[in-house]
């Protein structure tokens, strides 16, 4: 595959947390490229450095040691080499999470759009941008409600919407499916498959989630902060 499809490049990354007697190595040298189009997920027992590494790739967490280059830009080598880690977040990077944190006071469309402003979008186009990927993912039809009245599946959906509202080209998941019965955590895998495709973006996703192990690419096993054979 041709170098313009790596999306991300993770080389040589440790991260360790504190030292001497209480030093964690949570990853060890490790690995990782991820293309245009995929869908990957990353597995390993408790402890094993998945949030880590998620983290790292996020641009959350600095490692401490190791090369990090997303979508052709190196962002981390030994240390940060861009000021704007916030900017870059936004442009490049979607989050969704287990919980889906959304904004309990705001409609299914504000919380959608809300990231828009931060990303300094006009207010009105970043509206029409919610209401498209709502449609998108099939929840439109409830733009106008509040989190505490949408179900788990539509929630998740949201969630989705607005991790993908500033294109980002590279999706990051915790446990995206944690919370939905097989049904839905098989639609909601078809659809970031169905995004990951159309966007041109990747999904990197922790999961123990074993009914949608079918629906990754590639599965990633990291054990002691090491990846092993996939
Ligand atoms: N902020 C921190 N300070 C100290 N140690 C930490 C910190 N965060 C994580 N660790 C340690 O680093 C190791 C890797 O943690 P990490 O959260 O990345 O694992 P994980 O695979 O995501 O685990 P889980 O499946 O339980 O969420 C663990 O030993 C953890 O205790």
């Amino acid at each position: 595959m041709a170098s313009g499809d790596i999306l991300v490049d993770v080389r040589g990354v440790a991260k360790h947390y504190g030292e001497g007697e209480t030093r964690v190595d949570a990853l060890r040298s490790v690995d990782l490229r991820v293309h245009v189009g995929e869908v990957i997920a990353l597995l390993g027992p408790s402890g094993s450095g998945k949030t880590t590494l998620l983290n790292v790739i996020g641009c959350i967490l600095a490692p401490t040691a190791g090369r990090v280059e997303l979508d052709g830009d190196a962002v981390f080598d030994g240390k940060w080499l861009r000021s704007d880690l916030r900017r870059l977040r936004l442009d490049k990077i979607g989050f969704i999470f287990q919980a889906h944190n959304l904004l309990p006071f705001l409609t299914a469309e504000e919380n959608v759009s809300v990231v828009l402003d931060l990303a300094g979008w006009p207010a009105e186009r970043g509206r029409e941008r919610a209401r498209e990927l709502l449609d998108y993912l099939e929840v439109g039809h409830r733009a106008k409600v509040k989190p505490a009245l949408l179900s788990g599946g539509e929630a998740q959906r949201v969630a989705i919407a607005r991790a993908l509202a500033n294109r980002p080209r590279i999706i990051l998941a915790d446990e995206p499916t944690a919370a939905l019965d097989s049904g839905r955590a098989q639609l909601v895998m078809d659809l970031l498959r169905k995004l990951a495709s159309d966007q041109k973006a990747c999904i990197i996703a922790v999961t123990h989630d074993e009914k949608i192990f079918d629906r990754f690419d590639r599965l990633i096993h990291l054990r002691d902060g090491r990846l092993v054979d996939s």
